[in-house]
């Protein structure tokens, strides 16, 4: 097997571009974006893309948690070359590296998820389609066209509607569902309430339900026509749902591919999926945006590992915002990393080309990463590459 580029590559590209007196579009740290969009966002989407959960404890937390774990490089290693790519639950990527869900993306830009997807597609990283998203599922999956996509499921409250979504995302070449589980309902986001700001009230972040026939079936009106009376129902499908462990089986029958849990935190939960037969987890707290004064997501991914590791896909996110973040969560054993915010606020920095440079520049840090502290694949990778402040 030939070893591919190093995405490490686009370091010499941005440097070359130099002597043109070209420079990159926007900045390649991926800690200082937020910064960026805060002053080119009005404040309505903004808060709601940047702001956490209440106090903002648990946002800061991710990010404290991943600083508390630090690389310990190593030298003389042979890591010239590196290969990244990897599987995951049968889905072939470049790097270890995915676009976790985000719904309602063209608040930032108008092209929304279908930018998303063509610069997924463009990388082959798999994105992870939501729920909430403002394009169809048949719309994205034409922009993504032969790159690999999963699809989130937000689980409606009416049966007939989530058996309707899931056989449209299958039709639209979707291999893996990730099942969210810690967003039954919005938590308390000041950042929001303040300005009174929800973009679904707008009918943002609604185009799947409201282009599904089972959605819309019992609607007097269709949603173009009577936009009210298509949010309270939307409200009423996605907000205060009640499932539990036992409904699982109800996905296993509708849907024939990988299943796969999002916003594990808790290892009895995470083995509470294991034996219910599911295959993969999204250890995450949805980005510090539902429960404020919970612990850092990549405090909760040790003892996961150790408890069902060699029984689950386990894959990680929130609070990562650089190579050196996904190289911890990798070394702690995550098999692949989700991020959210970077690649949104690279959408609203530059639409399709900013999602790709934020994209591009998070594979090259990792690709350097690993590099600089001597590991040439990602099995190298693993808890002695770190020590615990
Ligand atoms: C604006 C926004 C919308 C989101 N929408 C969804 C969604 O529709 N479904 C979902 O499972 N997670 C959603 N998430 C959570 C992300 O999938 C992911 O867990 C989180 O963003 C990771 O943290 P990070 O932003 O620090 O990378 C959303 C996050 C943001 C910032
Ligand atoms: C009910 C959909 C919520 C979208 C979402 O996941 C978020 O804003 O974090």
């Amino acid at each position: 097997m030939s070893t591919p580029p190093p995405f490490g590559a686009y370091q010499s590209e941005i440097y070359l571009q130099g002597l043109a007196d070209v420079v990159p579009p926007f900045s390649t740290d991926g800690t200082r974006l937020d910064d960026l969009v805060r002053e080119r966002l009005e404040p309505g989407p903004y808060g709601y893309v940047a702001g956490g959960a209440g106090s903002g404890d648990t946002m800061r937390n991710n990010r404290e948690a991943l600083r508390r774990w630090q690389i310990v490089p190593r030298m003389l290693t042979g890591a010239t070359d590196r290969d990244l790519r990897t599987s995951v639950l049968g889905t072939s990527m470049p790097a270890p590296i995915m676009l976790a869900p985000v719904g309602v993306q063209s608040i930032v830009h108008p092209e929304g998820e279908l930018a998303t997807a063509r610069a997924a597609a463009e990388l082959g990283l798999p994105m992870v389609m939501s729920t909430a998203s403002s394009h169809t599922i048949e719309e994205v999956a034409a922009a993504n066209g032969s790159g690999p996509r999963w699809f989130q499921l937000y689980w409606p409250n009416e049966n007939e509607v989530a058996v309707s979504i899931l056989d449209r995302a299958k039709a639209a070449g979707f291999t893996t569902l990730v099942v969210t589980l810690d967003t039954w309902t919005l938590a308390w986001r000041p950042h929001d309430l303040d300005q009174s700001y929800l973009p679904f009230i707008r009918g943002v972040g609604t185009a799947i339900p409201f282009s599904d026939p089972a959605f819309c079936a019992p609607l007097a009106a269709s949603p173009a026509e009577d936009l009210n009376m298509a949010v309270l129902r939307w409200v009423g499908m996605f907000t205060g749902t009640d499932r539990r462990w036992d409904d699982l089986p109800f996905l296993r029958e509708h849907w024939d591919g990988p299943i796969v849990l999002k916003g594990i935190q808790h290892v009895a939960d995470a083995r509470r999926a294991a034996e219910a037969g599911m295959d993969g987890i999204v250890v995450s707290n949805h980005g510090g945006r539902q429960v404020d004064g919970a612990i850092g997501s990549l405090d909760a991914l040790p003892g996961i590992v150790a408890a069902v590791g060699d029984r689950l896909a386990v894959l990680f996110d929130s609070g990562v915002r650089t190579g050196a973040d996904v190289l911890k969560a990798l070394a702690l054993g995550a098999q692949a990393v989700l991020v959210g915010r970077p690649y949104v606020y690279g959408l609203a920095l530059g639409g399709q080309d900013g999602v790709k440079h934020v994209l591009r520049s998070l594979l090259a840090e990792l690709d350097l990463a690993m590099a600089l502290s001597g590991h040439s694949s990602l099995d190298q990778l693993t808890p002695d590459s770190l020590t615990h402040l």
